[in-house]
């Protein structure tokens, strides 16, 4: 039987890295895409940009019109312009869109022919496609095979190979229980096996989410552009009416303004600039975003990026490790050591977590004892809501849990508790680590040291983000003492303690209604409600499904502090949109006073005195207006495409920065540009 063809090495399809791909190698299918793309149903997601192809068929169409007023071969140069002008700017989509469809193709090809073993109802197993699995269906994956969707494990563990994906080459350990338990589709088992349960049906996984995203221009727009698009077409239409209403002025002074001159005029002055580049620039956001490993399921989680004011983080597994450890028992005065290690090792043998699990090896290890098979005990699973885990057994009850919630279940106060180990368990908690009390039928056995390391370099990650405007909560289940000790480690602006699901939620709802928008970082299960709530909701590749599904980006590295980067994504494309359509609504206002006097020079001469430029004639003046702005396309796509950069800066300071630059720069520009262009004409005698 051949499974899903492990020799389709998935470490083929990740050296594909786009960010390798350079634009030498893009421009040439970009060229041709941008003749495809003249299709008025594609254009029309760009109305300004429909708008100028349908004044190119116009002029085109004119050109076989002879008209005294108009050279024929200034008004071919002028449709030919025209033609250009959306040439442009299909080309600057299509190269936008050319890095994210080798990565989308290489994806879809790691991903042909995969088929899966599925667990049918009576228990056998059965080789079907990979793409009739449904949310629900369980699969068995063995070591060497693929896995065909995304899941979550239900038993075993392995190492995983997820370069496919992540382009990261490192097997990462899956298990069933705790925060590790998600798989991706399209990666590949190195060793083991697992049974997986699907958690998404066809068209919805983690890899068709990544090509949708990388395949450009047939993502959704987000809410913003939306906005910006409504813009654009009102000015259009407030420009046609400005051109429609020159014809009567000219009539009244007995004059006459060529037909072909007053279409190409429309162009000039209707944001061409903006409304051909907006689509570049949202693509090569995302493209940046994929880049950089960051899968987000819309373009407007990416737009609340650039606006976040507060960051909450989950501790464990996002500021620390994750993989909280026993490292140590201590039993309580009067308790014999024999006692703690069997009370604890009976309170973690049903315990999946990957703290029970710590501390049963630790216990095996150090205490060796007969222990229970599993079918005698009756397991208390952990939860976050109870903070306790354990087992009945025997008639007796074993439980272990959080300090506070263990000493409420046996119905004791901290102030009851021995001195000696009172302070113990202070000491755990001072030194960052997670202190677990041990009971069994009410009486305190002891207490779990569970350790666990603060990542390197999140604290100069936290002083950025604070230079940014950004602030930072921590928030986790932990004891407070544990939670200040990791918070001064990391360097938080903030911490929340003793947090359930609940209280998670309602800190980010109450940030929400004082008007900020919320960014959450988390793994766990108990993140999911959490990572929903939030404005941007990013989950760890490497965590539990639940998370992955309640999130509006996953970071396939598991790295929190790519929030940041993701933050800086955002903002600069907020600001490059923002600077080119300042740019751009600029030049099209000086261009209408560059144009205009030249226009009406010959109708009335007292016009003269405004016409600063002294553009050779009328013709002169729109084909070089007309050749102006096709060309200021072309100069702005490496702009548009590599993004405005942010430094740390208020978003104040910035609006200013790029106001002065832009909109001046806006203004300035044309009167220089259509200058050149109008001697160069001239001298080439194309006018
Ligand atoms: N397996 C377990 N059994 C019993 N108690 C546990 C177990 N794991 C954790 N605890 C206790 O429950 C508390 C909450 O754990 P949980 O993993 O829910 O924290 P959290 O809310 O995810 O926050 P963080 O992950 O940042 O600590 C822990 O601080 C610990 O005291
Ligand atoms: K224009
Ligand atoms: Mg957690």
């Amino acid at each position: 039987m051949t499974m899903n063809m492990p020799a389709k090495n998935a470490a083929s399809v990740a050296t594909q890295e786009p960010a390798k791909t350079a634009i030498s190698a893009l421009w040439r299918p970009a060229l041709g895409q941008a003749f495809v793309k003249l299709d008025p149903r594609q254009l029309q997601r760009s109305p300004v940009m429909l708008v100028v192809e349908l004044t190119a068929i116009l002029t085109t169409v004119l050109c076989f019109v002879p008209d005294t007023a108009v050279p024929t071969f200034v008004a071919v140069q002028i449709a030919v312009w025209l033609w250009f002008t959306v040439l442009f700017a299909n080309f600057a989509e299509a190269l936008a869109e050319g890095r994210g469809k080798a990565r989308a193709d290489s994806l879809k090809a790691g991903s042909e022919g995969l088929s899966a073993r599925r667990k049918e109802a009576d228990g056998s197993f059965k080789v079907v496609p990979a793409t009739s699995l449904r949310k629900g269906d369980v699969v068995r994956v063995a070591a060497g095979e693929m896995i065909p969707g995304d899941g979550e494990v239900i038993e075993g563990i392995a190492a995983v190979n997820e370069a496919a994906i992540t382009g990261e080459s490192a097997p990462v350990i899956r298990e069933s229980g705790g925060d590790r338990s998600a798989v991706t589709g399209n990666t590949r088992l190195v060793s083991d096996w697992l049974l997986i349960r699907i958690s998404a049906n066809p068209g919805e996984s983690t890899l068709d989410r990544m090509i949708a995203l990388v395949e450009g221009a047939k993502r959704q727009k987000t809410p913003n552009e939306v906005a910006l698009d409504i813009l654009l077409i009102g000015l259009t239409l407030i420009f046609l009416l400005v051109v429609v209403t020159l014809q009567p002025f000219a009539h009244f002074a007995n004059g006459s303004l060529p037909l072909v001159f007053l279409v190409a005029l429309l162009v000039t002055l209707i944001p061409t600039t903006i409304g051909g580049l907006l689509s570049a620039i949202g693509i090569a956001g995302m493209d940046r975003l994929v880049r950089l490993n960051v899968i987000a399921k819309s373009g407007r989680a990416v737009e609340a990026a650039g606006d976040v004011h507060v960051l909450l983080l989950d501790k464990t597994g996002t500021i620390t490790f994750g993989n909280r450890r026993c490292a140590a028992v201590l039993a309580a005065p009067g308790v014999s050591g024999r006692d703690l290690a069997e009370g604890a090792l009976l309170a973690s043998l049903a315990d999946d977590t990957a703290e029970g699990k710590s501390i049963v090896e630790y216990l095996r290890a150090l205490h060796p004892q007969a222990e229970p098979t599993l079918d005698q005990l009756t397991a208390v699973p952990f939860s976050a809501e109870t903070r306790l885990s354990g087992v009945d057994y025997q008639g007796r009850v074993y439980r272990k849990g959080a300090v506070d919630s263990l000493l409420a279940f046996i119905g004791q106060q901290r102030r009851d508790l021995q001195p000696a180990l009172s302070r113990e368990i202070d000491k755990i908690a001072q030194s960052g680590g997670t202190p677990l009390l041990v009971c069994a039928d009410g009486k305190l056995l002891g207490a779990i040291h569970l350790k666990d390391v603060v990542k390197p370099g999140i604290r100069e990650r936290f002083a950025e983000l604070r230079k940014l405007g950004i602030r930072t909560v921590m928030v986790t289940g932990d004891n407070p003492l544990t939670a200040a000790a990791i918070a001064a480690e990391a360097g938080v602006d903030d911490v929340l303690a003793e947090a359930t699901p609940e209280k998670k939620l309602a800190r980010i709802r109450h940030e929400q209604n004082d008007g900020r928008l919320v960014a959450m970082c988390g793994d766990g299960a108990n993140d999911a409600p959490a990572l929903a709530q939030a404005d941007v909701g990013m989950a760890m590749n490497d965590g539990t499904q639940a998370a992955r599904e309640a999130a509006n980006m996953v970071d396939l590295d598991s790295d929190p502090t790519k929030l940041l980067d993701v933050v800086q994504i955002g903002k600069e494309l907020l600001v490059t949109r923002g600077a080119l359509t300042t740019f751009s609504i600029a030049n099209d206002v000086a261009k209408y006073f560059a144009i205009l006097p030249a226009l009406f020079a010959a109708i009335y001469p007292q016009l003269g005195v405004l016409n600063v430029m002294h553009l050779q004639s009328p013709q002169s003046a729109i084909l070089s207006a007309i050749v102006f702005n096709a060309l200021i396309i072309v100069v702005l796509i490496p702009l548009a495409l590599r993004g405005v950069r942010v430094q740390a800066a208020s978003a104040a300071a910035l609006l200013r920065r790029n106001l002065l630059i832009y909109g001046l720069g806006g203004i300035l520009v044309p009167f220089v540009g259509i200058k050149a262009i109008d001697m160069l004409l001239t001298a080439l005698h194309l006018v």
